[in-house]
């Protein structure tokens, strides 16, 4: 899917938060780092419309983030920090159902694709425990299938390793390195983006590389070293 940005600049508070930004991504794995406080959470909730351009324009696959913003929004998941502050249901093939409800599925069809997502990332033992009671690989898979199951066309993570054990950091960093769905990736984990397609640096607000991995990671150390 096409991501494009056109002169998007964002303000919070008349603070400039992000520089004006002109991309257009099409990769299937595209990594983005940066110091904190640089910007990359910004420019990623402006692809599914959770923060509004102050001035330019965002559209994804063709749509605009503010004018088609519920369609738009309907092509991206999101995957927070904190993932379990999104799971909104206490029993994890609840929370799951819940998004399908939402979007007006029947009966059969939510317990067919829940048994279906939870399956596929190996958590079906999972389905009747409680979200707040998993560990952190068990509540990252669950909010990925969380996300997953209503079939975004992209995938974005903000930090999915961040706190994970060895463990579960390898397993987290298998199971995207296997999604068929469109990712970005915000990371401080440099060896997750590896072997992505492309890697954006952002430095106070600005994009400030754009390249393979190993380029953009060489950046990103130098911008760190000073
Ligand atoms: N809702 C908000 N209101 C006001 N300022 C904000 C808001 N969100 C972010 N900022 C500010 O905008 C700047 C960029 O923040 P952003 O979260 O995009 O950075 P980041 O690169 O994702 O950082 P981190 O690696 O720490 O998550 C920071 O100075 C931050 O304090």
């Amino acid at each position: 899917m096409d991501i494009v940005f056109s002169a998007a600049t964002v303000n919070y508070a008349g603070r400039t938060a992000l520089q004006p930004l002109d991309l257009r991504l099409t990769e299937q794995r595209i990594g983005v780092v940066g110091l904190n406080g640089s910007g990359k959470t910004t420019m990623a909730r402006l692809i599914n419309g959770l923060v509004k351009p102050t001035t330019g324009t965002v559209t994804v696959g063709g749509l605009d983030t503010v004018a088609d913003e519920v369609a738009a929004r309907g092509k991206t998941g999101f995957i927070f920090q904190n993932p379990q502050h999104q799971m909104i249901l206490p029993i994890l093939s609840e929370d799951i159902a819940f998004g399908l409800k939402n979007r007006g599925f029947g009966k059969v069809e939510i317990a067919e694709k829940t048994e279906a997502v939870l399956a596929r990332f190996g958590i079906s033992h999972l389905a009747r425990r409680r979200v707040h009671e998993l560990s952190g690989g068990e509540t990252q898979l669950g909010a990925i299938a969380s996300v997953l199951v209503t079939g975004p066309e992209l995938l974005i993570l903000d930090e999915p390793t961040n706190q994970l054990d060895l463990k579960n950091r390898t397993l987290i960093a298998r199971t995207i390195a296997g999604l068929p769905e469109q990712v970005l990736v915000i990371t401080h984990d440099l060896a997750l983006i590896e072997g992505f397609d492309r890697v954006l640096v952002f430095h106070d607000g600005r994009l400030t590389a754009d390249s393979a991995p190993a380029e953009a990671i060489r950046t990103y150390r130098e911008i760190a070293a000073c």
